[in-house]
């Protein structure tokens, strides 16, 4: 058993990086191990166009630590007011590389969404005409449907429709929880692709449930039963590229989480490499990290792979109580416990 791991230095497809006085340490954080990520537009307001998506990139650029080059590539928050124009001049920016669905109160910030997929299919068109991939956070809400079914209910109801009727829009189906959704995405064209975290492959709802329970854990969609956690590993860790790594770290502050309504979302940006690299550890697939981490999302996105490499050691190390956030604090996803890997910097 190795005690290095060199690879190809890996992408985010998936991460939230938050504004203002958050954003140099998420920006830090992020940019030690990913060379890009695609920006969650999910701020308040969202960032519905070229314009305030090109005002985000500035605001993220100006909290690059020194010398770094790490590349924040923007995403449109798609509303039923969007309109085909916004996508061309999206498009046409060189900036934005896709547009998200977020169905009406689904997830944090996400009243501004969609309140009816019908309503932006002239904005599907569009994205189909000029290669801008849509986003998906594939969970319906309606009340009745319980929250450990909404995605299936998704798939059923929605997602199939959608990748019928648009064959030549790319669509990524983001933190997928299910094993309905990983056979959903074996099953589509290759036009469709998925993200999965590093805490849908290392936790299950147990983890947030027994003994206790731990809103450090909770995000959206939330954690699945174990065999659906199986599922998501046997899917990372299978070679197929249509799986690759978004994080979907989300950072909430402390006391927004550890409260009596807590906000959804894990902080794992801090070490989000070494949290997947213990994921495929424990499936004795380490030798499928790098692709699942540094190529496929590329090769989906139709840009080229990076070039550098980053070396993870293995080190255990403990992970801090908490980390700044801003005015305020972030606990970070197995706080006060420890990791396996620990990227070496400074190499
Ligand atoms: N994943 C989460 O639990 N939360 C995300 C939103 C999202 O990705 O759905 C957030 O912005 O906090
Ligand atoms: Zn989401
Ligand atoms: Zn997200």
């Amino acid at each position: 058993m190795s005690d290095r791991l060199t690879l190809l230095r890996p992408d985010d497809w998936h991460i939230h990086l938050r504004d203002g006085e958050a954003l140099s340490h998420t920006v830090a954080d992020a940019s030690r191990q990913f060379a890009r990520a695609i920006i969650m537009p999910n701020l308040v307001p969202p960032v519905r166009n070229a314009e305030e998506a090109d005002a985000y990139r500035q605001r993220i650029l100006a909290a690059r630590p020194a010398g770094s080059r790490f590349d924040p590539l923007m995403v449109l928050y798609l509303t039923d007011a969007t309109r085909p124009q916004d996508v061309r001049q999206a498009k046409a920016s060189g900036f934005v590389h896709a547009a998200k669905l977020y169905p009406a109160g689904a997830t944090t910030n996400s009243a501004s969404g969609v309140t009816r997929i019908d309503n932006i299919f002239e904005v599907l068109e569009t994205m189909a005409e000029v290669g801008l991939p849509l986003l998906v956070h594939g969970e319906v809400t309606l009340p009745e449907i319980d929250v450990f079914d909404r995605e299936k209910h998704f798939i059923d109801e929605h997602l199939t429709r959608v990748v019928e009727r648009f064959p030549t829009l790319k669509v990524v189906f983001e933190h997928i929880t299910t094993r309905d959704a990983v056979q959903f995405v074996e099953a589509a064209p290759a036009t469709v692709g998925a993200t999965i975290t590093a805490h849908h492959l290392l936790y299950n709802r147990n983890h947030m449930l027994v003994g206790g329970i731990r809103p450090h854990f909770y995000c959206l969609p939330i954690l699945k039963r174990n065999v659906h956690q199986e599922a998501l590993l046997d899917a990372a860790t299978s070679g197929n590229p249509k799986f690759f790594l978004g994080t979907d770290s989300a950072p909430h502050a402390q006391h927004a989480k550890e409260s009596a309504c807590g906000c959804a979302g894990c902080y794992t940006a801090f070490a989000a490499i070494e949290l997947y690299a213990e994921a495929f550890e424990q499936r004795g697939a380490l030798d499928r990290l790098e692709p699942f981490a540094s190529h496929f999302g590329a090769d989906f996105y139709g840009l080229p792979r990076n070039t550098e490499q980053i070396t993870l050691v293995r080190e255990g190390w403990t992970v801090p109580s908490h980390l700044p956030f801003g005015e305020r604090q972030v606990v970070p996803l197995r706080a006060g416990e420890t990791l396996q890997w620990r990227l070496e910097t400074g190499a």
